[in-house]
């Protein structure tokens, strides 16, 4: 049991470690895509090896973050300034005042507006191409894992959930995430000094609104799922895999089948973290449906059809822990 303390609260939380299932994309393809399946019915997270996005293109793209948010305050945000296409953000997400130990480079993943992010860097030719190069790299990965899951799912048009996001009009992101090592002093040892088992929430608790993530991070870990309200499972990290979840549009896509579980990331007190998430979005007028094999007289349908656009601007008005996905369920459905 840990405790973790906030100047107004202390809530008690179970800390339960877990191993994530591991898929190995190069073994046997019926094996991949039966663990796959089930890693998403029963987690909504995996990790994927032997995932052939090439070392040196998930390298210079770390070395392009830490590069980045290595600069001054004052210089990270007048480099990449919060506009439509993205931006840098320290401490707040979103705009409904959520606040995290945490600082991050948002960038909208479309090809042509990485073109708009020249002045992150002081060498913006080699940092638009290594991040269109991990773009490239991670996004044929989840259309390759969304095709696999289309499949086991039975479902006949294979490409139904990777096409959105190879659209060119896809709305998906990329975000860094660095988490600075933080002690909690809220947080004391039995001789009353700051203790280092402690950590504060560096991005807190929510889903990730879109179809899919792929996340990578370094070899320092923070990120926990809860699969059960109250009890956080802290996930491993390992800098040689990605870690896969399953959004929320995924989770409307496959009628339930799929769940899109809850997360956030803990600050480390003594060595900083730094994630890449890749989310994978459709085009804003992507009506989200779940295709007709998924919907049975035993599993009617459970959400109403929406656009992206209706659930991002929904999405977006809302704190970050709130769980949106219920506004769209079918009121005489429950899961
Ligand atoms: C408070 C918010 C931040 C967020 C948009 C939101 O209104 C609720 C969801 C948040 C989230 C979680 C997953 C991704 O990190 C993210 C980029 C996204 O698409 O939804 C963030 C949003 C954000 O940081 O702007
Ligand atoms: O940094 C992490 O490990 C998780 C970040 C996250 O959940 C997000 O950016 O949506
Ligand atoms: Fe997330």
């Amino acid at each position: 049991m840990v405790v973790i303390a906030s100047p107004n609260s202390i809530k008690t939380e179970q800390i339960l470690p877990i191993d994530l299932p591991t898929v190995d994309l190069a073994a046997e393809r019926s094996m991949v895509i039966k663990l796959i399946v089930k890693a998403c019915e029963d987690y909504g997270f995996f990790n994927i090896i032997n995932h052939g996005v090439p070392h040196d293109t998930i390298t210079k793209m770390e070395k392009a973050g830490f590069d980045f948010f290595a600069k001054p305050l004052a210089q990270k945000k007048q480099d990449a300034p919060i506009n439509p296409f993205g931006g840098y953000g320290c401490k707040n997400i979103g705009f409904n005042g959520d606040m995290g130990e945490v600082e991050y480079l948002l960038l909208s993943a479309t090809p042509s507006s990485i073109a708009h992010f020249k002045n992150i860097s002081n060498d913006p030719s080699n940092f638009i191409s290594t991040v269109s190069a991990y773009r490239e790299a991670v996004r044929e990965l989840a259309c390759e894992i969304l095709e696999l899951m289309a499949e086991g799912l039975g479902v006949p048009d294979t490409l139904v959930f990777s096409r959105f996001i190879r659209d060119l009009d896809s709305d998906s992101l990329l975000r860094f995430n660095h988490y600075p090592p933080i002690l909690n002093k809220d947080c004391k040892d039995k001789d009353n000094s700051p203790s280092h088992n402690h950590s504060k929430v560096g991005f807190g608790e929510h889903s990730d609104p879109q179809i899919l993530t792929i996340l990578r991070s370094n070899d320092v870990g923070g990120l926990q799922i809860s699969l059960q309200d109250g009890v956080w499972n802290p996930v491993t990290p390992d800098p040689s895999a990605f870690c896969v979840n399953v959004g929320d549009l995924l989770q409307v896509m496959t009628n339930g089948r799929f769940v899109s579980v809850r997360h956030r990331a803990v600050t480390n007190s003594h060595k900083c973290r730094m994630s890449v998430a890749y989310f994978g979005a459709p085009p804003l007028d992507a009506c989200i449906v779940a295709p007709s094999v998924m919907v049975t007289p035993q599993r009617p349908s459970l959400f109403k059809p929406f656009t992206w656009d209706e659930y991002k601007k929904i999405t977006y008005s809302l704190k970050l822990g709130e769980r949106r996905i219920d506004l769209f369920r079918n009121c005489t459905q429950l899961e």
